[in-house]
């Protein structure tokens, strides 16, 4: 059995790998190694089966007896961690949650279900990095891969809804803590059956601009607001978020060298841990509505194309009734006004299982 380490496991995005890997029997297939940046010497999880206590995760003698290392630790530990284990020869496979990696030529971005040749053809050329992808970028081409796969999009754009997951566990607490915080100073306007809306309203807003409002983390309110930027300015005006969309889906389609236009604006709003996209697609040519259903359908076990009807779409196509699920629903699909070539879509995906974990869960099993 493969001796597998696992970096980052009780993270975020580490605690969802360890809860699905649980599920399917994952740990059965190998010999986990546990490693920690904190609390080596102390017990590993119960996997069910015999462990050896925490691991210095920059133990690098430790780490080149591993056949393949996932870790989900962040991007300082793969720039501390891998580079090192190249220089002493180390030819495991690296699985990594981190970005990275992803853009450089000897890695690849995993998504199974989208990319499967992709990463055939790259295990036969040896290639020994498997990057999971950006959360929304995996999330689209899940929703859309019928599309790609039958070569009919000219080019796209996404305007995303991302949720506060996304930026890690701190924030999604304080989002939280923003919502009670409001709760907490509307509650006696609320609780009085005479109050006026807008007193409501007028205490709502003193509360989010009050500097006893908890923004350590964000900067600014998020709950009952919306923060129109992630992650850090590119040259061009794009945010990094918006730059990955182009650069990451052509990568993962293999077609960096004929690669299909795509931006959009990514939004932050105060969704636990799904994120949305709204597409607006110019198709190549006139697709029927009834065939682009069929190519959305069928090309993966998990899209689940959702009736334009208001009562599927409101309790089938919201995070609400997506998260924590592996299903990734597109809906609110029609042609536009602006031409029969303009196509729309909607969709809503968990960002911690198709958006992280789960690509890495597969790879790992595509290995074994
Ligand atoms: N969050 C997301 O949506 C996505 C994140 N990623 C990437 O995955 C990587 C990890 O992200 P994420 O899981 O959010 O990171 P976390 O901050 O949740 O976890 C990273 C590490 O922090 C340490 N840690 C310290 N205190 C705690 C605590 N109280 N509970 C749990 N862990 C703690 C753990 O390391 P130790 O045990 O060694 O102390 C843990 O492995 C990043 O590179 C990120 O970019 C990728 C896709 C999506
Ligand atoms: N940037 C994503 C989360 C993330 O970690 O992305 P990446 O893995 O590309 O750094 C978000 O904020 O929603």
């Amino acid at each position: 059995m493969k001796k597998t380490g696992m970096v980052g496991w009780r993270g975020m995005v580490g605690s969802v790998l360890m809860e699905r890997m649980m599920a399917q029997n994952d740990f059965e297939k190998i010999t986990p190694v546990f490693f920690t940046t904190s609390q080596a010497g102390q017990k590993a999880p119960d996997v069910g089966k015999e462990t050896s206590a925490l691991i210095d995760a920059h133990d690098i003698d430790a780490l080149m007896e591993m056949d393949i290392i996932i870790s989900c630790q962040g991007g300082g530990y793969t720039e501390a961690v891998r580079p090192k284990l190249a220089e002493n020869g180390w030819k495991g496979f690296w699985i990594d949650a981190a970005s990275t990696l992803r853009m450089a030529d000897d890695s690849i971005i995993v998504l199974d279900p989208v990319n499967r040749k992709v990463i055939d053809e790259a295990l036969d050329r040896g290639i020994k990095n498997y990057i999971g992808g950006n959360c929304t970028v995996s999330l689209m081409l899940m929703a859309l891969g019928g599309l790609f796969e039958n070569d009919v999009v000219e080019w796209l754009t996404s305007m995303t809804y991302q949720a506060a997951s996304g930026a890690g566990a701190k924030n999604m607490t304080e989002l939280v803590a923003q919502m009670r915080a409001i709760g907490d100073a509307a509650a006696p306007i609320l609780d009085d059956p005479a109050a006026a809306i807008l007193d409501l309203d007028r205490k709502v807003t003193e509360t989010l601009r009050s500097d006893t409002f908890p923004t350590a983390n964000w900067g600014v309110p998020l709950g009952a607001s919306l923060i129109p930027w992630i992650d850090r300015a590119m040259e061009n005006g794009q945010t990094r978020e918006e730059w990955k969309g182009f650069v990451e889906t052509n990568k993962i389609l293999g077609r960096s060298d004929l690669p299909v236009p795509i931006d959009g604006q990514c939004v932050r709003i105060g969704s636990m841990r799904c994120h949305s996209q709204a597409f607006t697609i110019k198709l190549k040519k006139e697709v029927p509505l009834a065939e682009i259903e069929a190519m959305l359908a069928s090309n993966n076990d998990w899209v689940k194309v959702i009736p334009n009807t208001k009562d599927q779409t409101v309790t089938e196509l919201t995070p609400a009734a997506v998260t924590g699920t592996l299903t990734v629903p597109v809906g609110r699909i029609r042609k536009m006004t602006l031409g029969q070539d303009y196509l729309t879509a909607f969709s809503v995906g968990d960002q911690l299982l198709w958006g992280a974990a789960e690509p890495l869960r597969r790879i790992l099993n595509i290995i074994l």
